[in-house]
Formats: structure tokens, sequence, C-alpha cells
């Protein structure tokens, strides 16, 4: 297993923001965290990054015991939080450069190069940092994750502040990735978005989980369900005490009452569907 995390509860003070989540993931997955604000989906990367310490629970990625500082766990993960902090001091590039070097990365200015051109970030090669757009900024942090080959993979909302090109460029690069063997962690409240590029589904809600499994078994579960959305809806639905149809019921009648407030799909982005999307060249 690539990832095993084995009731992680992390409490902030008195406030319990992740209660006795346990998962396991193996190499190559692609897993979508998803719940509403405050569900614990930061948290739980944090924790598993090392970044923070877990309260209880034993927790367990690419091979290393998640304790404090471990420098093996640095070199086989990366984790990449919605606002990214960047150097003020360096350009694009020297990032990168630093990062290359950090690593020992193999000829990484041609690696790097690469990345910077598959998300159009390559004119902004000599631009300093403090002059990125939010959406730039994500995407150079994205490039600096992926210059060293982790293992694995935490992106906390990397959609957010992508434009489409952006978008589809992230989810095949993770598709490629996971296929190459990487294990990946993608949380995002843009469901529409992920649902074809995932293999696990992870549903959580107030710190407790709702869902884990395979993404196809979600909605199997949620028969009613006819897109990930939906089933989402349903998972989350089921504190109310409603059957699930009924909860999906009256989800559907929300939804349709404000029918004119489409999100966007994989079909706005001419993004290839799972069949394809595999083999698709970046
Ligand atoms: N540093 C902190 N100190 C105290 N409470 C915190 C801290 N960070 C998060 N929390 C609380 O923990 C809970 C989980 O927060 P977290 O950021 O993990 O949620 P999330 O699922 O990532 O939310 P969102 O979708 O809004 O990003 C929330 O109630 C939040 O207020």
């Amino acid at each position: 297993m690539m990832i095993q995390i084995d009731q992680l509860t992390k409490l902030y003070d008195d406030h319990l923001a992740v209660d006795q989540l346990s998962f396991e993931l193996s190499a190559g997955k692609i897993c979508g965290l998803i719940g509403p604000n405050g569900a614990g989906k930061t948290t739980t990367m944090r924790c598993m990054a090392g970044l923070i310490p877990a309260t209880r629970g034993e927790l367990t990625v690419a091979g290393c015991h998640v304790s404090g500082d471990s420098l093996q766990l640095k070199q086989r993960l990366a984790y990449v939080p919605d606002d990214p902090p960047l150097f003020d001091d360096l350009t694009v590039g020297q990032h990168l450069e630093f990062i290359g070097r950090l690593y020992n990365v193999d000829d990484h200015r041609t690696k790097a190069n690469g990345l910077l051109s598959q998300f159009d970030l390559l004119s902004k090669i000599n631009a300093g940092a403090t002059t990125l757009s939010r959406g730039m900024r994500q995407k150079l942090a994205i490039c600096c994750a992926y210059l060293f080959d982790p293992q694995v993979l935490l992106l906390d909302e990397p959609l957010t502040g992508l434009d489409p090109p952006g978008i589809r460029s992230l989810l095949l690069s993770v598709r490629k990735r996971a296929d190459a063997g990487a294990t990946v962690v993608i949380s995002s409240h843009l469901l529409a978005m992920i649902d074809d590029v995932v293999t696990h589904l992870l549903v959580m809600q107030r710190g407790r989980l709702q869902y884990f499994g395979a993404a196809a078994d979600l909605r199997s579960q949620f028969p009613h369900a006819k897109t990930l959305e939906e089933a989402y809806f349903a998972a989350t639905s089921n504190e109310s005490g409603l059957p699930e149809s009924a909860a999906l019921d009256q989800v559907l009648e929300i939804k349709n009452m404000a029918s004119d407030l489409t999100e966007p799909t994989l079909d706005h982005l001419a993004l290839p569907r799972s069949e394809s999307l595999g083999e698709a060249s970046l």
C-alpha cells in the first residue's frame, strides 16, 4: 500500500477536525477527496504530509511512517496547497532550478522547460513570483511538485484557480502520473471536473468518513444517482435520516429550482473521456 491511514484523529484545541479516519490506497490510484467546507480535507492532507502532527492514529505514506521530520517522506511526497507559498525573491525559472538541485533531478532544466510548456508558463520563466496571477502561482507549484516525480501527490483544490486549458492539462497529467505508478489524492469541490479521472472517492463530512471506495461502487451504492455530484449529495445527505432515494429526490428538487446555475463539465473543456484519456499525450 502506498497510503495507509489508520484511525487518524486531529484536534485543534478542543475542536475535532478529523475523527478516526481510516483508508488505504495502492500505487497508481487517484482518490478524489470531497466534502463540504470544513469537512477536514485540508487537515487530513496536512497530517498526511507531516506538516501538522496527528493527535492520534497511524499514518504510513510512501513507505514512511509519518511522524514529524522525515527527510525520506519529503523526497517521496509532494503536497500542493490551494494557496501555494512561493519564494518572493525568485523567478519562475529559479523556483524550478532550486527544486531541481535540491532533489538532484537528472537533466532538471530540460524537464522544467517541458513542464512549464505543458502548463503554458514558459513565457513567464523570468518573471518574479510576486508578479504571477493566482492561477499561474498554482501552476508553478504543480510544476515544482512534478519536477522530482514524487510517489505520492497530495493536491489541495488544484483546479480552483486554473483556466480551462490549465484544468485539462492538470487532469491529463494526473492520469499520466498515476499510470506511471504515482498515487494521487486530489481534493475538489468541482465534482463534475474530477468525475472522469478518479479511481477512488473519499467523502468526508464533519471530520468523519462518509464513504471510501472505488468511484464506481459509490454509484452502485446510490443507484438513483446519475452523476458523481448526485451520489455525493446522497452520501452527505444521509445524516438527515431520509432513505437514499428520498434524500436524493430532495437534492434534485433543490437543484432543479436552480437549474440555470449549471456547473461546467468536462465536455465544456473538450477533455477526452476515460477511454481516450489514458492515451492522450501531453
Ligand atoms: N489551524 C486551525 N485551528 C483551528 N481550527 C482549524 C484550523 N484549521 C482548520 N480548522 C477547523 O477544522 C475544521 C476542518 O478544516 P479543514 O480546513 O480541514 O476543512 P476543509 O474540508 O479543507 O474545508 P474547505 O473545503 O473549506 O477547504 C474546520 O472546522 C476548521 O474551522
